[in-house]
């Protein structure tokens, strides 16, 4: 029977307005004339979603035809933002969807702002998978991401009297016009139970609770939708939603019990992104999509080559970080107990299909479990890894070159009190690839975290030096630097972000740097008006706009920055006479919600803008401002905005960054120490176009080994020195003298961080940018010799390497 094949849209502008008229009237029952922007956003949504739809089921077709290799990202987080001007950007409609909604009497970009951000993720990794997404489509590779659908993603933050407040975040409340409900592909998730044995010795998971995980599916475009993969999220449901029989017998909750244990498994993203939770839900959670993600591969790959053997050869599993890290024991468990393999095999597929990503060396944020509750949850993957860690220890003592402590670093199982089973390790035993995300973060991996692993398997640790998607992070957010620099490299830095390059011959150019520098005011503008509009404060867009924006870490020195504009604004008041360059210090960003330092290390920044922003001595020289709920959105308005970006983290503990790429390539300069992708920024874009100051990471490593004395260093630097005088007596927070007491006393005492041992280096540091700043020329210079030469950090060229040296899907 053959089937009528869709008719094919046409893109013109009024096939676009009659469609969206359809969708209004017939999907969504308003007439136009009655219908609310939100109305018209859905529309709009599901017309483009519908020229979506024919690229992405082409590309499943031709991925089907082709019997090619498929790529499985299994991540907690996908830091999506908004998909509208992406969609409409990767299929090259922007201007008809403006046109067909100009004749409706709508504007694409007032719509556009009411989409909420698909804010499934905490920061960093969460938006690497994002980028990583759209670039495994822009360049042509088979792929899918699998994670949780989220209830509830990043808690939206609000700021009262300057303290950070956590609320819920309800993207759904609307629904969501992209994504589409797949019940058909739905798997059963067991938790507890026991196992049973034959008596051919065969395991049998008998799980004491069970759920459903149900797929939604939400297309990606690529650039010229060269390709349309999916993104596949997870929701629980319940097996039962209703017992009857406890609801018959007046047991209310207890009828509900199912549903709302389903309920509480896809409900919240934890917004931790360094400290484990260390809650049974988290746990609950990574085994929930874990297992779902790896059902659902195992289904495709047999319904395709029916022969489970050849898993290796079509389908490659990159873990992102630990969090999908019991997928290891999971597709044992399933390779053994469901295909009949025997572990040797079952082990040697495991071994060649996982690959792992680690993203971070904060020893707080490497995940571990008490055996005691992973035995509890997950009875037979626990018997699995014994089995898996035995193997592993034998093979290390097999080699006689290891002594036990080493032998111990090895282990799956943490024995030191408390036994724990260990995620990284356990991740790295069962991946064939383990890679870091920056030169200098893969060789400390090597000497610290996986020093002993590393030895036993030395070929497994690669770098993978992270990238940014330059659609989303240059041509969406930016377009009037996109269109200047296409006058000058062509059109083919979309899809070739090294044609960058061509910018260099331009970079002393007056009327381009004359071009270049009204974008960057424009952007400046139009950032200073969401100032405003969001806390009221007036900013000079011709001062220097100062930028640093990332989640709230102390490892991310926001104190440094805070204090040293305490220091700077000392200075401007005792030498008005100076020639100050006039500086805008804006700061946002979320800390995690049991996080007290970073909370009041937000409640600190609130206080000294407070101060500094209501005295005349400075008023034209120097402003600060938190903006508060830091996301996607609001990061895409600010980067294009920047004049200087702060990448100041103590040497050795930020893993990559990208943050950092997405300001060089929007044409702002980084004061930075030489840590993660600040390191290869350097090489890339030439010592003399980026401010680096500090320690280096050796440098840190021996202080903190040889002890070092804050007190000293603080004693030795006047403007320091008064800085935190000024902090801890409670010059900015007179309501409570002693808020800071305790923040400045652990910098006087450990300084863990290394603010003190930075801080003069990064004052002057400061002092030179300033220097530069009233040299515009030679700024401008540098602002344009930084975009030129970002072409290295595209996601596409990091997927690209990944394709070839990971995956083998390129070759
Ligand atoms: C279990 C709690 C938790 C949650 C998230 C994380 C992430 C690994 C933290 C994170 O986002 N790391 C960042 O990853 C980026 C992408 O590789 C890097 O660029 C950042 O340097 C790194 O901090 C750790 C621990």
């Amino acid at each position: 029977m053959n089937l009528p094949s869709p008719t094919p849209k046409s893109s013109d502008p009024a096939r676009l307005a009659a469609d969206i008229v359809d969708r209004l009237t017939y999907r969504i029952g308003k007439d136009a004339t009655v219908a609310t922007p939100d109305d018209w956003l859905t529309a709009a949504v599901l017309v483009v979603r519908d020229r979506v739809v024919e690229r992405w089921m082409e590309s499943t077709r031709e991925t089907y035809r082709r019997e090619g290799k498929r790529v499985y990202y299994l991540s907690m987080e996908f830091l999506i933002g908004r998909l509208m001007r992406d969609a409409v950007t990767n299929l090259e409609l922007v201007g008809e969807m403006q046109e067909a909604l100009g004749e409706l009497g709508v504007e694409l970009d007032l719509i556009r702002e009411l989409e909420p951000d698909a804010a499934l993720g905490n920061g960093g990794l969460g938006r690497l998978a994002a980028c990583f997404m759209e670039s495994m489509a822009s360049v042509d590779i088979p792929a899918y991401g699998y994670g949780i659908r989220y209830q509830n993603g990043m808690f939206r933050q609000e700021l009262s009297d300057g303290w950070q407040v956590e609320l819920p975040e309800t993207w759904l409340e609307h629904g969501n016009p992209w994504e589409f409900e797949r019940r058909e592909s739905r798997y059963e998730i067991g938790f507890g139970g026991h196992i049973e044995r034959d008596d051919a010795d065969n395991c049998t998971w008998k799980p004491a609770e069970r759920f459903w995980a149900e797929a939604f599916d939400t297309p990606i475009v690529g650039w010229k939708a060269k390709r349309v993969n999916t993104l596949r999220l997870w929701r629980a449901e319940p097996i039962d939603p209703l017992e009857l029989e406890a609801f018959n017998r007046g047991d209310h909750m207890g009828a509900l019990q199912d549903s709302m244990k389903a309920e509480a498994l896809s409900r919240v993203l934890y917004p931790a992104d360094a400290t484990p939770a260390g809650q049974a839900l988290r746990l609950r959670q990574e085994f929930f999509f874990s297992s779902a993600s790896l059902q659902d591969i195992l289904r495709r790959h047999m319904a395709q080559f029916g022969r489970i053997t050849s898993l290796p050869e079509k389908a490659a599993i990159q873990l992102n970080d630990t969090h999908p890290a019991v997928s290891v024991a999971e597709l044992m468990r399933l390779l053994i107990d469901v295909h009949n393999l025997d572990f040797d095999t079952a082990w040697d597929i495991t071994k060649r299909t996982i690959a792992y990503t680690n993203h971070t060396l904060l020893p707080e944020a490497l995940e571990s479990w008490p055996v005691p509750l992973f035995e509890q949850l997950l009875p037979r993957h626990m018997q699995l890894i014994y089995k898996i860690n035995a193997r592993v220890l034998r093979e290390a003592r097999a080699t006689g070159t290891f002594d036990d402590a080493q032998v111990a670093g090895m282990s799956l199982i943490d024995e030191h009190g408390e036994r724990r089973v260990r995620m990284g390790n356990l991740a790295f035993v069962g991946a064939h690839s383990i890679n870091g995300v920056s030169g200098l973060h893969t060789e400390l991996m090597k000497e610290t975290v996986f020093k002993d692993l590393h030895k036993l398997y030395p070929l497994r640790i690669n770098n993978k030096t992270n990238g940014i998607t330059p659609r989303r992070w240059l041509m969406q957010c930016n377009p009037g630097l996109y269109n200047l620099s296409r006058e000058v490299t062509g059109d083919s830095i979309m899809s070739d972000l090294d044609a960058m390059k061509a910018l260099d011959t331009v970079a002393e150019d007056a009327a381009f740097q004359e071009r270049f520098a009204a974008i960057k005011r424009a952007n400046k503008d139009r950032l200073a008006g969401v100032i405003e509009k969001r806390i009221g404060l007036k900013v000079d867009p011709s001062a220097m706009f100062d930028i640093q924006i990332k989640r709230i870490h102390e490892y991310k020195r926001q104190l440094m920055n805070i204090v040293e504009t305490v220091a700077l604004y000392d200075q401007i008041r005792s030498h008005p006479e100076r020639a100050w360059a006039p500086r805008v210090k804006l700061f946002a960003g979320k800390a995690a919600s049991s996080y007290h330092n970073a909370k009041l290390i937000i409640k600190l920044a609130n206080d000294v803008a407070r101060v500094v922003n209501a005295d005349p001595a400075t008023r034209d020289v120097l402003k600060v401002a938190f903006l508060p709920n830091y996301n996607v959105s609001l990061a895409e308005v600010m980067v294009p905005a920047a004049d200087l970006s702060e990448q100041i983290s103590t040497a050795g503990m930020e893993a990559s960054g990208t943050g950092n790429m997405k300001f060089a390539l929007n044409g702002a300069l980084t004061i930075g120490t030489l840590d993660g992708a600040n390191v290869e920024m350097r090489e890339h874009i030439g010592a003399e176009n980026i401010i680096i100051f500090g320690l280096t990471a050796a440098e840190v490593a021996e202080k903190r080994a040889n002890g070092y004395s804050p007190e000293e260093v603080i004693a030795a630097s006047p403007e320091l020195s008064q800085a935190l005088k000024a902090i801890e007596s409670g010059v900015f927070s007179p309501e409570d003298r002693n808020r800071y007491a305790d923040l400045v006393a652990g910098l006087r005492m450990s300084d863990w961080f290394m603010v003190a041992a930075d801080f003069d280096s990064y004052a002057a540091a400061q002092r030179d940018v300033d220097g530069i700043w009233a040299e515009q020329p030679r700024w401008q210079a540098m602002a344009i010799r930084n975009a030129a030469r970002m072409g290295y950090f595209s996601s596409d060229r990091t997927i690209r390497q990944y394709g070839r040296e990971i995956w083998n899907v390129i070759n």
